[in-house]
């Protein structure tokens, strides 16, 4: 929608009142950087010009991610951008923020999610289930890959890796039948064109954060709340109860884990919001083994909501307690429904590195 800001890429001096946006320089990384800048214009006035940065996540290719410092990889080198003052803020797919910022760093705002599905993109197969026994599947991330091999364990499951059009070059040139890929990030590069469908959440769960968007500054920076105003109250609560999952079960690249939560009143007048919240977790070294599933319902308390984005640090903590807690219930499912414990030992002991790759 707003990708023609007037954001260009710039290194120099500071110019006060502004908010320098630090990014990756991929095309996904740029697009949500020139979207969270022409925000900043639209909606604050504020003039918002991106710092590109190349990190190492986006120059290592070759070897798993989990194996170099895991996704974090590609938030470091912003942080230090942020902490050394050469930028304001950084903006992230939430899906690839790490559970845990480190410290002096916060979350500031998550902006309204549009799209969190995985899609189905296939030049020659118009549906999943169109695909013959033994075909081959594109995805490097663990939870597509359990998901993927519990709906049909017939599949040649094959890691892919690199920026979205890389991996769409190599679909295309007849490395794959099909790719598993985050909606939000084909729509937002234009490629919405390629999606075939999307997964419904009971195939493929989608992963805590997926199609959201956060903003990272260093605890108390001075346009805190001014940023805190882009965030949108719904979103936070149901990818911090989707982060809680993954923060209690150790969610880290290697974990075949899926946290998913969505409001199920659609917004309708004078009801009550009521979030759904599911979890998945398969075993990474035998991902033929069941997977192990749970979801939990519950009725917002009608002032949390407000509370979400609230400054009171009070405020937003109680909404951020409901979210955590609803969020360890259906881990306490899931510990109910299977072996947690065997489950995250195979995760934790995996070492195939081609099973091994960034949080998609
Ligand atoms: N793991 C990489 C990544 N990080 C964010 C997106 C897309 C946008 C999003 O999910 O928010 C993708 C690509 C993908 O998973 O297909």
């Amino acid at each position: 929608m707003v990708n023609d800001s007037t954001a260009s890429l710039n290194d120099g001096g500071r110019t006060p009142g502004e908010l320098r946006i630090a990014t990756r320089e991929s095309r996904l990384a740029l697009w949500q950087a020139h979207h969270v800048s022409a925000l900043l214009q639209e909606r604050l006035g504020v003039q918002a010009p991106l710092l590109g940065m190349t990190t190492r996540g986006d120059q290592i290719l070759d070897r798993s991610l989990s194996k170099v410092g895991g996704k974090g990889l590609f938030v470091k080198e912003l942080e230090r951008a942020l902490l050394d003052g050469r930028a304001d803020l950084a903006v992230h797919s939430l899906k690839d923020v790490p559970m845990d910022l480190p410290d002096g760093m916060a979350l500031v705002a998550i902006l309204k999610r549009e799209d969190p599905l995985d899609a189905w993109v296939s030049p020659q197969f118009t549906r999943f289930a169109d695909l013959p026994p033994g075909a081959r599947v594109g995805t490097s991330s663990l939870r597509r890959v359990v998901q993927l091999l519990a709906l049909r364990p017939d599949l040649q499951v094959l890691p892919v890796r690199g920026n979205l059009d890389r991996r769409l070059a190599r679909l295309d040139a007849g490395e794959y039948d099909g790719l598993v890929l985050a909606a939000a990030g084909l729509m937002r590069l234009e490629l919405g064109g390629r999606i075939r469908h999307r997964f419904t959440l009971d195939e493929m769960l989608p992963c805590a954060g997926q199609g959201a968007l956060g903003l990272e500054t260093v605890a108390g920076h001075a346009a805190s709340h001014d940023l805190m105003a882009l965030g949108d109250a719904r979103t936070w609560l149901a990818t911090q109860a989707e982060r809680g999952v993954s923060r209690t079960l150790q969610g880290s690249c290697s974990i075949p884990l899926a946290a998913h939560a969505h409001w199920l009143d659609a917004a309708k007048e004078g009801s009550v919001p009521r979030l759904r919240l599911a979890a998945v977790l398969g075993h990474a070294l035998e991902p033929q083994r069941p997977l192990i599933r749970a979801s939990i319902e519950a009725d917002l308390p009608p002032a949390l909501l407000a509370q979400a984005l609230s400054p009171d640090p009070v405020a937003a903590r109680a909404a951020l307690d409901w979210a955590t807690d609803l969020a360890a219930r259906v881990v306490a499912d899931l510990r109910a429904a299977g072996d947690v414990p065997a489950y995250l030992d195979a995760a934790a002991s995996l070492s195939a590195p081609s099973l091994a790759a960034p949080g998609a």
